[in-house]
């Protein structure tokens, strides 16, 4: 396959480029409990190689940020910024920034447990400035989410809050911001001459948006599975191969 232009620009011009990069799926292989995701083994270090030479290495990610830190083993990768809550929050050298939680979350706390409890395998996830309801451990994942979307979009339309679709999720979060949004932004603060987004799921599709209206030489990568599939400059087999990209490219720009 020919290197894609954005590729090129970022291993001409690695101090110039923003590698952006989603967690759950990309980073971090998926798995049935939410609370058991942790980041694929070679993730730690090589995010460290890239921190020391690339501009600047974001994760863009609908967890809260100090859980992407967490589980991804990142607090001590250089310059490493985390985008939480779909850009909501901001975790930097160990510092986190957030606005106050939206009051539309108590609401949905109280009556989304009671609202799941009847589907079987259903779960729900508080992560404190949204919620989520997983079904992926449920006997027919894709017949409980389908359930739910009615019940759930009533509630969170009540509340005041969005809809973010994903892989065998549903979450409730505060509308107004998005992972194209928060890119955008962060290419601008950087001054960025190029940039990577790698992504696997529906949220990650506005950050290839971002990417391609951002008028950098850019490059979107998408982390394959048999889940969902999405058109991007290069397609890689799962985090295993996200990991093989990011090390390619760190052996190339050196260390
Ligand atoms: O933006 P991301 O970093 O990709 O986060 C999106 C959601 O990821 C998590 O759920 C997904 O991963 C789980 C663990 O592998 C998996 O069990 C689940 O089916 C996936 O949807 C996380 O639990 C959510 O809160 C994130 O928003």
């Amino acid at each position: 396959m020919e290197t894609p232009e954005g590729l090129r620009a970022i291993l001409a011009d690695p101090a110039g480029a923003v590698i952006g990069l989603d967690f759950d799926g990309t980073l971090s292989p998926i798995v049935p409990d939410p609370d058991a995701a942790r980041i694929h083994p070679r993730g730690p270090a090589l995010l460290a190689r890239l921190g020391e030479r690339i501009g600047a290495v974001v994760i863009v990610t609908g967890r809260p940020a100090a859980k992407a830190v967490e589980y991804g083993s990142l607090a001590g990768v250089p310059g490493l910024v985390v985008l939480g809550h779909y850009g909501l929050e901001r975790w930097e050298a160990g510092t986190l920034t957030a606005p106050p939680v939206h009051p539309g979350l108590a609401r949905v706390r109280a009556e989304l447990p009671p609202l799941i409890s009847g589907i079987e395998g259903a779960r729900f996830e508080d992560k404190e400035r949204s919620v989520a309801v997983h079904t992926r451990q449920a006997a027919q994942p894709q017949a409980a989410l389908d359930a739910l979307r009615d019940p759930v979009a009533k509630l969170a339309a009540e509340a005041g809050l969005a809809v973010e679709p994903g892989k065998f999720v549903l979450e409730l979060r505060p509308p107004g911001v998005d992972k194209g949004m928060a890119l955008s932004a962060f290419l601008a603060e950087r001054a960025a001459r190029s940039v990577l987004f790698a992504g696997d799921d529906l949220g990650d599709l506005a950050a290839f948006a971002a990417v391609r209206a951002s008028g950098l030489p850019g490059v979107t990568v998408f982390s394959g599975s048999a889940e969902i599939t999405v058109e991007a400059d290069i397609v890689v087999d799962g985090p295993d191969g996200v990991m093989d990209l990011l090390g390619s490219i760190a052996d190339a720009i050196g260390s």
